[in-house]
């Protein structure tokens, strides 16, 4: 309760003021370059910090020159620089880590990513408990509960401002539907659910403007795999960034206009979710609505039709499994 009410009058005196602080952990990177543009052009971010382990003064002084108000500040790994990053920051979005090569599985850059995030989250729950924390970072589908785990055992979790970035798989369902069907892909809105990483990526086009997609398997599969399609083209030198940059960017905007006030705004986002508990599965990507305190109400699913019912069975035994090593990695590796 007492964490609530901090949180409201926080939001509350952030939109007043119209004050918004974003940290973004690993800007020096592939998406952390284009994510810090694109913020620095947006109107609602008043304080970009840029934080990496390398090379963020750099960025930072780079992007301070693109004449929008925000102030820019670039912040290295010394003994305060990830704190100061971090302090006051209303969103912190983290794609720090590293991407996939061609032949690799989201799964494979655990090992490397998992400690990574999980130290970040550390410094996020001791500067900025109550901020939007906005997880990259793959493989989402464990990172999230990651950083969950680590809130948690600092006794600062608070469910409804943890955000796995999803925004991509209907940033492609979108763009690959108007593909098909000569569209303006500004007028598709594909429903996609469940995690992010291959066959936990389900796409529901029986709810879209165009059912008939629904059995289109050449379609689900292009939607679930979209990003190898990047990895393979970028030739071992990283994945999707530029089109990740833009959907972190969306993502961000949309928690901003929520907070400061606007209503009905829905993202779809990997979150600690009721929808699927049962069967124990605690964090589940679907349609979310935004608020002043972040996640302001899950949206079910809806009606699926039969082969996205045996979709949605192929997603629940992998993101259970994700979702498991995720937290099993804290329980086992606590860090400092
Ligand atoms: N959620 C999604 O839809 C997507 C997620 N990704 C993921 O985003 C992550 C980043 O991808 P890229 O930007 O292409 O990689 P990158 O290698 O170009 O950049 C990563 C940056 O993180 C920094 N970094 C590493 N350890 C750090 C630490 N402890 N603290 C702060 N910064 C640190 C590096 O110095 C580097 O600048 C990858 O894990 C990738 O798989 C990529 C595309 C889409
Ligand atoms: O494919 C990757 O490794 C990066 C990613 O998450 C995406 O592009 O959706």
């Amino acid at each position: 309760m007492f964490m609530a009410s901090r949180i409201q009058t926080r939001a509350f005196s952030a939109s007043a003021r119209n004050l918004s602080k974003v940290t973004v952990l690993g800007a020096a990177g592939g998406i952390g370059q284009p994510l810090s543009l694109l913020l620095k052009l947006n109107p609602r971010v008043t304080e970009l910090a840029l934080y990496d382990i390398r090379g963020a003064p750099g960025v930072a002084a780079d992007v301070s020159h693109v004449n929008t108000k925000s102030t820019v500040k670039g912040y290295e790994p010394t003994p305060t620089g990830l704190a100061n990053a971090l302090k006051g920051a209303e969103v912190v979005l983290i794609p720090a880590g590293v991407p996939r090569k061609p032949g690799m599985t989201r799964d494979d850059l655990f090992n490397t990513n998992a400690s990574i995030v999980r130290d970040l989250a550390k410094a996020c729950a001791e500067s900025c408990p109550e901020a939007n924390i906005l997880v990259i970072s793959n493989p989402v589908n464990s990172t999230v509960p990651i950083c969950a785990e680590v809130f948690k055992s600092k006794g600062v979790y608070n469910p409804r401002r943890l955000f796995g970035v999803t925004t991509l798989d209907v940033v492609r369902a979108s763009r690959f539907v108007s593909e098909i069907k000569k569209t303006d892909p500004a007028d598709e809105n594909i429903t996609v659910v469940g995690g992010h990483s291959g066959v936990t990526i389900v796409p529901l086009f029986s709810q879209s403007r165009h059912p008939d997609l629904s059995s289109n398997a050449e379609l689900i599969h292009r939607v679930q795999f979209g990003g190898d399609e990047v990895v393979k083209a970028k030739d071992g030198a990283g994945s999707a960034t530029l089109s990740m940059a833009m959907a972190g960017a969306r993502m961000a905007e949309s928690l901003l206009r929520a907070a400061q006030g606007e209503k009905g705004v829905i993202e779809p986002t990997f979150v600690d979710s009721p929808l699927y508990k049962d069967q124990g599965i605690d964090f589940f990507s679907s349609r979310v609505e935004l608020g002043p305190n972040g996640v302001e109400k899950v949206l079910p699913v809806g009606k699926v039709d039969a082969v996205e019912e045996k979709l949605l069975e192929a997603c629940f035994s992998d993101l259970k499994k994700n979702i498991e090593k995720g937290k099993e990695f804290v329980a086992k590796n606590p860090g400092n």
